[in-house]
């Protein structure tokens, strides 16, 4: 299936919500003046007036007006919102949808409503709690951070599996409101995020809305739910910066962040806890360790240069200090799904209602990483091998673009508390990876056509 060209990271910017709105009216109102002698002055258009079909005319495009001006003001303070093409305010045939995705089909099931459904962990996620019988929800702002028609068959996908996704922002909190109204979720898997390390730099504030302020968006309409929902969420493997102990422990200092990214993922990590020590909200934050596999993120290395290997193009690979290379803690996304349905199995209630505390609850953090780093070099090494095409590498020094040098997770917490055990190395997970591009991308073994 072709489904058009992947998108170098930020060539589809994110349209991050205007700081300030330009004032469009004129600067001193009042100033047009009545032409008492023109062609449109008062005595001539009441001398028509008289004319009874003028008249009546005059009187229904009034009449019209009025009721234009009526409804104008209706819709602007009844809180109306059209999410795309899609109306959501009293919908009914949106509600049957949403409660439809809901429906819970195995003893004990759990209701989720999944942020950034369409994206890759997401979607993953989405279509394995919906396979094993629970009730499912998804929402995504279908951003254009990379190429939009990969969320949209991610979105294709869960639907043919009866997982419905709405189309909005977690900032939205008319939205999120009117979805706790109309069900009684369980769990929210927030995985919905403005991602990338280095993107940071191009477009810092949409890191901050997504990352942070739609964070609290989401937390506000949790606590605010009743029953409230236990929350697990994506925080990453970059909260720990510039750490130099490993393997990376949860019990390690994260206060020495190398990234916007990894800042507002860490910021997002102390809203956590004040709306756990506040409010009673149950949650728990999972670190992701560079998640990769089938309908992986374009932006991401091992994604990016497959595209390039394939069409004969240059790479670029960072070097770090002394010709150090690079390593990361790559993690399968089987494995990850496994953690977050984990988290979500073993996540205890809220004990807030009516958004007032009624006593301590849950609040974890784990990493979710592979254990086992490779490095970039060598990741490139297994790519070339399941192309059967040597890169073209251009090795350069690592820019100061918020990069780290290696990332290594200890997994002991998460073994222990949630049987995390991940199985995939990325010889084997680079292996399906490629296997789904080729065929996504409609790339036979022999072809070389574009994707
Ligand atoms: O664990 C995380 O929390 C993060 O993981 C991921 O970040 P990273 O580990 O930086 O993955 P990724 O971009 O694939 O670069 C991989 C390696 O290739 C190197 N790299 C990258 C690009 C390039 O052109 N050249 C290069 O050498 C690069 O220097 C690096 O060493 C997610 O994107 C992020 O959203 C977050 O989830």
């Amino acid at each position: 299936m072709a489904v058009g060209s992947i998108s170098k990271p930020g060539q589809y910017p994110h349209t991050a919500m205007p700081l300030s709105v330009q004032d469009n009216f004129p600067s001193t109102p009042g100033k047009a003046k009545l032409e008492r002698n023109g062609y449109f002055s008062f005595s001539r258009i009441s001398g028509r007036w008289h004319s009874s079909t003028s008249a009546k005319f005059s009187f229904w495009v009034i009449v019209l007006i009025f009721l234009l001006a009526c409804a104008a003001f209706q819709l602007k303070f009844s809180g109306f919102h059209t999410i795309g093409k899609v109306s959501w305010l009293n919908n009914p045939a949106w509600e049957k949808n949403v409660q439809h995705s809901c429906h819970v089909k195995r003893d004990e099931g759990l209701v989720v409503l999944v942020t950034g459904a369409a994206g890759f962990v997401g979607s993953h996620v989405s279509l394995h709690l919906k396979k094993r019988g629970d009730g499912v929800l998804g929402i995504d702002n279908f951003n254009s951070y990379y190429d939009p028609s990969l969320k949209t068959a991610r979105r294709a996908l869960l639907e043919k599996h009866g997982v419905f996704v709405v189309e909005g922002d977690i900032n939205d909190a008319a939205l999120l409101q009117t979805l706790f109204n109309l069900v009684p979720f369980t769990h929210v898997m927030h995985l919905a995020a403005q991602a990338g390390v280095r993107y940071a730099m191009e477009n810092p504030g949409s890191y901050v809305h997504s990352n942070v302020a739609g964070l609290v968006v989401l937390f506000e309409a949790c606590k605010n739910a009743n029953p409230q929902p236990a929350i697990v969420w994506a925080s990453s493997s970059s909260v720990y910066g510039l750490n130099r102990k490993v393997p990376f422990s949860e019990f390690d200092r994260t206060d020495k962040p190398a990234s916007l990214y990894a800042a507002t993922k860490k910021a997002g990590e102390v809203v956590a806890h004040t709306y756990n020590h506040i409010y009673g909200l149950s949650i728990t934050g999972l670190r992701f360790f560079t998640v990769y596999g089938p309908w992986g993120r374009p932006d991401m290395a091992y994604f990016s240069f497959t595209k390039a290997i394939l069409e004969g193009n240059t790479i670029t690979v960072y070097q770090g200090p002394n010709g150090a290379d690079l390593a990361r803690d790559f993690t399968y996304i089987d494995d990850v799904v496994k953690g977050c349905v984990a988290s979500l199995d073993t996540a205890q209630k809220s004990t807030g209602s009516g958004g007032k505390k009624k006593g301590i609850a849950q609040l974890r953090i784990f990493n979710l990483g592979n254990t086992k780093p490779v490095t970039v070099p060598d990741m490139v090494k297994i790519l070339e091998k399941n192309l059967k095409t040597k890169a073209h590498m251009n090795i350069v020094s690592m820019p100061r673009n918020g990069d780290v040098p290696f990332t290594h997770a200890n997994i002991t917490r998460a073994l222990q508390e949630l049987s995390y055990n991940p199985s995939t190395d990325l010889e084997t997970g680079l292996k399906k990876f490629v296997h789904w591009y080729r065929s996504y991308y409609d790339y036979s073994d022999q072809s070389r056509s574009t994707p």
